[in-house]
């Protein structure tokens, strides 16, 4: 085993060609078995197998600075990294994540897990570098999926026009998470196919091959002026940045090759590798979807596994039915449209349905646009990818009160994906922006309502549900709701406990059969149901809210200051997520951590002398 023998990348300088091919089958049976066990980001780290190996042969990290955009793809480069020995720990409680993390390894330059940030983060190590008169590489590595993102596009901006010596990777898979999408990727797609760029590029590799970095510099200078005289369309002249490519990106030896010839080159190249996400696992190049993050699997036979019906599942059965009766209805996704429960949506809805890429903030003011000319939109999207659109939401819909909706999933603690991923500020900074609603359903049955009557109040409105299956809702349900107004659960005659969606579960488990303890669905997190609360202030009851989103601007802080305005100042204790970040790991663990469960609220209860009596 030639794994056996890495410990650092340093060790991979003595390997032969033939030991590092070996390497890269053992670096592959090893993420296979890795994600079979814990699950995990199987597809993309396997397609990069190949350039992660040749990208340590070639440059020295971690003195050279090798960043990963998403992240998600280096389970390689973790295993190369000394990590070989607690690989099997990724993603678990108390085990290295799933993604680069800066505290995790000095071989991690970026943490990261939210997509197209690797590109402006090399421009200022690029700048910091020559700017402090230090001498290193940097390298940024990124998806095609990636590159669909407004702030990679934006950093080739900056990038080409103040072009640092900086190494830029496309590792075009064609695909995102789904089949990847926009014009670029359409343009590379074309691109690769003609006839006389596949001739160049195999006569390119030819000659390349055998030539010394020196000579290449010549010849790429004189590849460089033909193409610019061809009037290249190839984008990345427009910024000024040198393209070399489209290689192979498993072809090993070549891609060692071609990174000892650029390595050098002075300001700023982007190397085009394509490369076959999933490769070397049949199941995952079949079908790189469903193996892009599956859950565990039995390596040797690998089959998929229903995951449950989920809040996306339900989403996309309200939206594919609305569209029937609502044809005015469009629906939006950054790139998430397996994750949002879309599939069948873009089947049977084709014409409206938009997949932007990897791009939130562009999606939010597509939509603010869609309204304004007269449809529906609904914007599917994860809590914590909706940050990307804070200003959007602001600026483009919240101020001129445009009606779009917007689908947040994944709101709350999501468990594997960790720190970047858990979707707990979203409260927080929606319910400060005037005009903007916020909804909480409690089953499937609330999600339609919900969605139904938010599509005819022509207002901004967000309908937020975890990570989690739900119970299915009927066809053809469509019930009415009271907007605005909340649900008693259970009645009592002492205390309530306020909250909604997924911790719900914890307040009827807290409250259980005891008579002194009623639950509310607090399902309308703005407007609050004011006068619900000033009844139960006045009436003297003790409250306990509990939510899974960071305590201090949550649901709780705003009932705390709905009593404030009223002039109230009922016995309450609100449980929220604590001012810290929750990495990845068991869900119900974390909420118990945290303090927002069953137990929790109990206790709390208890501290108010909330008497614990059993229906008698
Ligand atoms: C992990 C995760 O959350 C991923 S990985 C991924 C596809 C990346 O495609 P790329 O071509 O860059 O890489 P590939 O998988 O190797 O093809 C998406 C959309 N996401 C979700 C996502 C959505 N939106 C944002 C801002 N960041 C992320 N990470
Ligand atoms: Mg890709």
């Amino acid at each position: 085993m030639i794994l056996q023998k890495v410990n650092q990348p340093q060790d991979l300088k003595t390997l032969s060609q033939e030991e590092l091919l070996q390497l890269a089958e053992e670096l592959r049976s090893e993420i296979i078995r890795v994600c079979a066990q814990n699950g995990g980001h199987l597809a993309s780290s396997l397609g990069a197998v190949e350039l992660i190996v040749a990208l340590h042969r070639v440059f020295d990290s971690p003195r050279d600075r090798l960043l990963f955009d998403v992240g998600h793809q280096a389970y390689a480069h973790k295993i190369l990294t000394g990590r070989k020995d607690v690989i099997h720990t990724i993603r678990q409680e108390g085990g290295i994540s799933g993604f680069t993390k800066v505290s995790e390894s000095e071989h991690d330059a970026i943490t990261v897990g939210h997509a197209s940030t690797s590109l402006a983060n090399a421009l200022g190590m690029a700048m910091a570098r020559d700017t402090l008169g230090q001498n290193y590489h940097v390298v940024g590595i990124i998806g095609d999926g990636a590159l669909t993102g407004g702030m990679a596009l934006a950093a080739l901006n900056v990038i080409g026009e103040r072009k640092p010596k900086l190494l830029m990777i496309l590792n075009d898979n064609e695909m995102s998470i789904s089949e990847n999408v926009g014009a670029l990727n359409r343009y590379f797609k074309e691109y690769q196919t003609k006839k006389w760029v596949q001739d160049t590029q195999k006569w390119g590799k030819q000659v390349l091959e055998g030539i010394s970095p020196k000579l290449f510099n010549l010849v790429d200078r004189a590849k460089e002026a033909a193409k610019l005289m061809l009037h290249q369309e190839n984008p990345f002249y427009a910024w000024g940045i040198r393209y070399v490519g489209p290689v192979d990106g498993h072809d090993l030896p070549g891609l060692i090759h071609i990174l000892e010839q650029i390595k050098e080159l002075d300001g700023p190249t982007l190397l085009h590798i394509v490369t076959q996400k999933g490769k070397g696992y049949g199941v995952a190049e079949e079908d790189p979807i469903y193996w892009h993050g599956p859950p565990g699997f039995n390596p040797e036979n690998p089959t998929k596994v229903s995951k449950g019906y989920s809040w996306s599942a339900a989403f996309g059965d309200a939206v594919t039915e609305l569209a029937y009766q609502e044809p005015r209805l469009f629906v939006i996704t950054p790139a998430m449209r397996e994750g949002s429960g879309l599939v069948r949506y873009s089947q049977t809805h084709p014409e409206r349905y938009l997949d932007t890429g990897i791009c939130e903030d562009v999606a939010a003011t597509v939509a603010a646009g869609m309204a304004l000319r007269g449809l529906k939109p609904v914007l599917a999207i994860y809590s914590t990818f909706m940050q990307r659109a804070f200003d959007q939401i602001v600026h483009d819909i919240a101020i001129e009160n445009v009606p779009v909706v917007f689908a947040v999933d994944r709101a709350g603690i999501v468990g594997g994906d960790g720190a970047t991923h858990n979707g707990v500020f979203d409260i927080a900074y929606l319910r400060t922006i005037p005009n903007v609603q916020i909804a909480a359903p409690k089953d499937a049955l609330e999600l339609r309502a919900m969605l139904k009557k938010a599509l005819s109040l022509g207002a901004p409105i967000a309908i937020r549900y975890a990570r989690d299956n739900v119970e299915k809702a009927p066809e053809g349900a469509w019930p009415e709701i009271e907007w605005g107004k909340w649900e008693v659960l259970k009645e009592g005659r002492e205390a309530y406990i306020l909250s909604f969606g997924k911790t719900l579960k914890y307040a009827l488990e807290a409250a259980g059969d005891n008579p002194e303890v009623g639950v509310i669905n607090a399902r309308f997190i703005k407007p609050l149901d004011k006068g619900m609360l000033e009844r139960l202030a006045l009436e003297g009851y003790k409250l306990v809210t509990t939510e899974d989103h960071q305590r201090m601007g949550g649901f709780g802080s705003a009932v705390l200051e709905a009593f404030n305005e009223l002039g109230l100042k009922p016995d309450i204790r609100v449980l929220g997520l604590p001012d810290r970040f929750f990495d990845h790991g068991s869900i119900p663990r974390m909420h118990h951590e945290a303090g927002i469960d069953a137990e929790a609220i109990r206790a709390a209860l208890a501290e108010m002398g909330v008497g614990i009596k059993t229906a008698t």
